[in-house]
């Protein structure tokens, strides 16, 4: 192990530091955050990194364990690089508790407890036994009491702790000294209020994003002459400003005092640096191939993924309303599509002016043929017709002329008729056409038309159907592609909010220091939510079968795999809107906006054989294109997956299924 590192151009200094951090960079795009700083924790040491707001020490917290990569330098945690194969940090090997406390409200402290150990590492034993010593410790109040109500009563974990025992900071002090005093653990604190530090063995002095000073803290403030911390960041920014940026010059090691180099010195060399399960753990590692770690680094922990699926559930149950909510918007969603679409017009008022006053009164044969179930006819003179309509009361005027029966027959009998006779024979029609509805209006007009005219010539005669009812309508042909958007889009929108709150409040980070990685995220993620689509698609299928009686000739089993697959396809790319923006408003807008442009280029509202063609080339690569297609073929044809139309729904699924998994966990990767 001391060969690889002096191989690895480690210094003798690494094998007893902790933590050693070399001309280490880090860049938020161009702003450049950490720049050729140096650091060193040596093993059993409480270290102090002190600095103003914005300076960069959360930044190399986060590199030290590995949540984030530098962008130049070297970092050394434990003999190894962070994040590097078979390495416990991130993992078992730290602990890591973010600035904003990042715990889920709807946890109970012994959840809190629970969650936290066992994406640690730790047996349900083991796990009992902190969780103990930490209530006696901290005096918590009930286990059961959660951490939304302490948060309600503007208590956080700590500060409720703090509030009832004003000693903790001493006693905190005495437990941090404590675990440290046997050289196997060290610890990191950083703070703004740089005298919360002075207890600390060593501390940083760090300002943008580099360190100013490395020392024990009365070195410090004998080397500077003064009697606080504060006094000698000051002194020290004073000179840093005079001299340009190069504070850091004053190697860390000069600031170092005697008793810390010799404490140093007298350090056994030999002695493993990391815990006793640390060390049979890396020695197992470098007994075990270079493959196998590799392998056993990026396979999923079933421990991990079960322990962030009970976390959601645990959550989901907290919230019964929303969970129910959640359970019942797709039957919602489904039950006003399939009552408030595709129906016939009920009740219009339209205006008839009939001036027939001789004759057979076709007129009145004509207005019986209309659709008087859609349409309510009122009689009326020229005049009042006219002043409804313009009020807006009528939005049709249909008018017969005084002669309209013998000029009907006239047109009809006779092959050659003056204008008159076809002006006075025809039905005048005025439309308000500023709603979709008249244009309904309009079109049923023409078929009237059609069929009174050409009855007496001839007609088609519609046989029964290859596929279908005779009474089939637009409701039926949307109703499948409407499934799978419904499903798709809820789906969506759970995992891509879920995800980026769990980042903005650092719990994340948190569990990614714990050792959880971005696949076991994802999987979990996958997994819970998958139960909750499973719940909405049996109470979407019940309604739409049994309510509202859809037609199903297909496979069943097809019908529910192909939903679900697209309800996976819509939590994958939940998930990539959740790896790719940090906030909840771009990630709802991005949700949104893709929103329409899926639906009505998908050809689920229209069919896509109506689509100006580049436009049909992009909707026959989107994810529900396909799909639809697949879905009606299955629930109105009857077909299964030995026809193209429906396996290929299948495969254009699952490919992008895949590839949104795929690209969410690059995502990630690239943005840590
Ligand atoms: N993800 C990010 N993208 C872009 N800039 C970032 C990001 N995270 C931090 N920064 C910027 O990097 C700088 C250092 O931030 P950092 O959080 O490391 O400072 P800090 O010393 O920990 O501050 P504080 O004590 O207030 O948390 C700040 O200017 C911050 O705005």
């Amino acid at each position: 192990m001391m060969k690889q590192d002096v191989e690895s151009g480690t210094t003798l200094e690494s094998v007893t530091a902790a933590i050693q951090c070399r001309d280490v960079c880090r860049s938020y795009g161009k702003l450049r955050v950490l720049n050729d700083l140096n650091l060193t924790v040596l093993q059993g040491q409480i270290y102090g990194l002190l600095g103003p707001s914005g300076c960069g020490k959360t930044t190399l917290l986060k590199c030290i364990v590995g949540t984030l990569k530098i962008s130049r330098g070297h970092i050394t945690v434990l003999g190894k690089p962070p994040a590097s194969p078979g390495h416990g940090v991130p993992g078992r090997m730290v602990g890591y508790m973010p600035q904003d406390l990042a715990l889920y409200n709807e946890f109970t402290i012994s959840d809190t407890l629970w969650f936290f150990g066992r994406i640690h590492g730790l047996s349900g034993k083991e796990t009992q036994t902190r969780m103990q010593f930490l209530i006696d410790f901290l005096d918590l109040p009930q286990k059961s009491i959660l951490i939304r109500k302490l948060r309600e009563q503007k208590c956080d974990l700590w500060i409720w702790a703090r509030l009832r025992n004003t000693a903790l900071d001493t006693l905190i002090w005495q437990h941090l000294v404590e675990i440290v005093k046997d050289g196997q653990v060290s610890v990191i604190i950083t703070t703004h209020y740089i005298e919360e530090a002075g207890q600390a063995h060593v501390v940083g002095l760090m300002r943008n994003g580099r360190l100013l000073a490395e020392a024990p803290p009365d070195a410090l403030m004998t080397q500077h002459s003064v009697t606080t911390l504060e006094a000698v960041f000051l002194q020290l920014c004073e000179s840093s400003d005079q001299t340009g940026h190069k504070p850091c010059t004053s190697s860390p090691q000069d600031l170092r005092t005697e008793d810390s180099q010799s404490s140093e010195g007298s350090r056994d060399e030999s002695r493993p640096i990391l815990s006793e399960a640390a060390t049979s753990s890396t020695q197992d590692s470098e007994l075990t191939p270079d493959w196998k770690v590799r392998a056993w680094h990026i396979t999923p922990k079933w421990r991990n993924i079960t322990a962030l699926m009970i976390k959601t559930m645990v959550r989901m149950k907290r919230l019964p309303g929303f969970l129910c909510f959640q359970f019942l918007l797709p039957v919602i969603q489904i039950s006003l599509m399939c009552l408030c679409i595709g129906g016939d017009p009920r009740g219009i008022p339209v205006a008839v002016v009939n001036n027939e006053t001789s004759g057979d009164f076709y007129s009145r044969t004509l207005l019986s043929f209309l659709d008087n179930s859609s349409i309510q006819q009122v009689e009326l003179s020229h005049a009042e017709a006219f002043a409804g309509a313009y009020d807006g009361q009528y939005w049709a005027i249909i008018g017969f002329g005084k002669n309209f029966s013998s000029y009907l027959m006239k047109r009809i009998l006779q092959p050659r008729v003056t204008r008159d006779i076809v002006e006075g024979g025809s039905v005048h029609v005025w439309l308000d056409l500023t709603s979709e509805f008249l244009l309904w209006l309009r079109s049923s007009f023409h078929q009237k038309q059609e069929n009174f005219t050409l009855a007496s010539r001839w007609r088609f005669f519609f046989e029964e159907p290859i596929y279908g009812t005779k009474n089939t309508d637009f409701t039926t042909f949307v109703t499948p592609g409407a499934i799978l958007s419904i499903t798709f889009y809820l789906a969506v929108g759970l995992t891509a909010l879920s995800f980026v709150l769990e980042r903005k409040e650092g719990l994340l980070d948190r569990c990614c220091v714990a050792g959880v990685s971005c696949l076991e995220t994802m999987l979990a993620h996958l997994f819970s939510q998958l139960f909750i689509i499973s719940v909405q698609i049996s109470l979407m299928l019940l309604f739409i079968f049994l309510v509202f009686k859809v037609p199903n000739e297909g496979p069943l089993v097809l019908v529910i795999a192909l939903i679900v697959l697209q309800g996976v396809t819509g939590i994958t790319f939940g998930l990539v809107i959740s790896a790719a923006i940090d906030d909840e408003q771009s990630a709802n807008q991005a949700a949104l906006g893709v929103f329409y442009p899926n639906l009505i280029i998908s050809g689920i509202i229209w069919p896509v054989e109506c689509i100006p063609y580049p436009l049909r080339y992009l909707s026959l690569v989107l994810p529900q294109t396909y799909a639809s297609e697949a879905l009606r073929c299955i629930m109105y044809r009857g077909w299964d997956l030995s026809r193209m139309m429906v396996w290929r729904g299948f495969v254009v699924t699952l490919g992008w299924n895949t590839f949104f998994l795929v690209l969410a966990m690059v995502i990630l990767k690239l943005r840590t």
